[in-house]
């Protein structure tokens, strides 16, 4: 099998006047199909510019990132955004839902983009937050949901139209210890759930154990790399120690 997400001495630098940031100073990543994969430092250290680039949301000033095989690194921007609606799903620390829409609207929203008919892009984002547990807040506005509410639903709107990758940058910084390991717990298990591989950027050791890999990023470098191998993350165990007791 090969990694579904490559990047290759990937370096970003910004320009503050005539002082240099070398934001990420050459990183190799490889990350495999249906993995789970944290991206953990401290802050500055560069995850969230690595998640940037990775994702298509800024170039790269050196280095090659393949997607699905595909160069987008060389893609112009009508071509990452096609190709980011057709197979990444985000999910950000602040949320980012739509302040007028329903959380139903909001989860439905991707397959609007991609022309699925209202009825049944409504049906499909209910059906997603009755099983993420918000059955009775369906028709709620963001502001009337809860911090850990609110993320369950982006959660549900990165993964309804089904994309291969999911990336989550601090997908818990906004929330309780307590919300947070729920979060934890509902993003991995919806995506292992689902065969897709999630990226997530985090700050918190603790957050890290729900990975497969670790990639410690220390002043944009790669300073330690952990592969436990598929299903070694918090969820896949308990997921199959739950299986085990079923059958
Ligand atoms: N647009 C920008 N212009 C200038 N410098 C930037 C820009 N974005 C990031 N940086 C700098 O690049 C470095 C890495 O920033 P980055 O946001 O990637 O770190 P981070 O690990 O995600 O930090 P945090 O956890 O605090 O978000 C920092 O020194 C930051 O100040």
């Amino acid at each position: 099998m090969e990694p579904i997400i490559i990047a290759r001495n990937l370096k970003k630098t910004y320009r503050m006047g005539n002082t240099k940031i070398h934001a990420l100073a050459g990183v190799d990543i490889d990350v495999m199909p249906g993995e789970v994969c944290a991206i953990l430092g401290t802050s500055g250290s560069g995850k969230s510019t690595l998640l940037s680039l990775l994702a298509g949301l800024e170039h790269p000033t050196a280095g090659k990132i393949f997607i699905r095989k595909k160069p987008t690194y060389k893609m112009n921007e009508s071509e990452l955004v096609d190709f980011r609606l057709k197979h990444i799903g985000f999910v950000f620390q602040s949320f980012n839902l739509m302040p007028t829409m329903t959380a139903a609207e909001n989860v439905a929203l991707p397959l609007m983009f991609r022309g699925v008919p209202r009825a049944v892009r409504m049906k499909a984002a209910n059906r997603l937050l009755v099983e993420m547990g918000l059955g009775k807040h369906l028709k709620n506005m963001p502001n009337q949901l809860s911090g850990g509410q609110q993320q369950r639903v982006s959660i549900a709107r990165a993964i309804i139209a089904k994309p291969e990758i999911i990336f989550a940058d601090e997908p818990t910084g906004n929330l309780d210890s307590v919300t947070a390991e729920q979060i934890m717990e509902i993003m991995c298990g919806q995506v292992r759930k689902r065969g897709a591989t999630l990226l997530f950027v985090t700050h918190d050791p603790t957050k890290a154990e729900y990975a497969d890999q670790v990639i410690h990023i220390i002043d944009g470098k790669v300073a330690k790399r952990e592969r436990h191998g598929p299903a070694a993350g918090k969820t896949a165990q308990a997921e199959s120690e739950t299986q085990g007791e079923e059958t």
